[in-house]
């Protein structure tokens, strides 16, 4: 179970969220729905130990984070992967697609050509795509090699932010097929978050519904 307990959280003096809890268990699927600027972005950071809260708790399968980023242990860090909405701006832009899907692999000292290509293959990426630098790609080609990406390190749990919102409905469709084989593969728990009710009552297992003033 991923779990943010009472979490108070904001950038500077505003609190963005005040007493947020959310629970994802593994191997369900739990969509975050709600209005632009309510939150559910900055959650998503607490989740994946990006962003410290003010006050609250997250833990990962029972163990509690007490460190956060570059300070949190590996092995949590890696426990949760995070798939935003704009592949650009999450990518070095002189790296090839293949070098981006292998990047946490390489980081981890433990380069794996085989599982980056079968990766590569079932986001439908071709291996002329994977020569080419983002500028070369269009941006579902660029969010599918971001989410093999996120995969590399089999992830217990998968944040997708908005992960299809700017993308056609059948890119959208098979990143979400590519989420739900990897899930039913590894028993990964994902929280959804999207705008769009009609995606997360399809794809979530339960959605929680965030008015502009988050529920407790
Ligand atoms: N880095 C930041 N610094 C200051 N304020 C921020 C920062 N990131 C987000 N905010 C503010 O925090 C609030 C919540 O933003 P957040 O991105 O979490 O909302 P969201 O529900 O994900 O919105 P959207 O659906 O549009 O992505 C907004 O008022 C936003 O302006």
């Amino acid at each position: 179970m991923l779990r943010a307990r009472d979490i108070t959280v904001g950038y500077g003096r505003r609190p963005v969220l005040t007493g947020v809890s959310l629970e994802v268990p593994a191997g369900r699927t739990v969509g975050l729905g709600g209005p632009s600027g309510c939150g559910k972005s900055t959650l998503a950071r607490v989740l994946s130990l990006m962003l410290r809260p003010a006050s609250g708790e997250v833990s990962i399968d029972g163990a509690v984070v007490s460190r956060w980023r570059q300070r949190a242990p590996r092995s949590l860090r890696t426990s949760v992967a995070l798939l935003y909405q704009q592949p650009r701006t999450a990518v070095d832009p002189r790296m090839t697609l293949r070098e981006i899907i292998a990047e946490p692999l390489v980081a981890a000292g433990r380069p794996a050509p085989a599982m980056v290509a079968a990766l590569a293959g079932e986001v439908g990426l071709t291996g002329d795509l994977l020569t080419r630098r983002p500028h070369e790609v269009s941006d579902g080609q660029l969010q599918r090699a971001c989410l093999a990406r996120a995969l590399t390190l089999e992830p217990r749990y998968l944040i997708c932010d908005e992960m299809t919102t700017m993308l056609d409905a059948s890119t959208q469709a098979h990143l979400v097929a590519v989420v739900l084989a990897y899930q039913a593969r590894t028993g990964a728990g994902v929280l959804a978050i999207s705008h769009d009710q009609v995606l997360l009552d399809r794809w979530a297992d339960s959605t929680v519904s965030w008015t502009a003033q988050p529920a407790h």
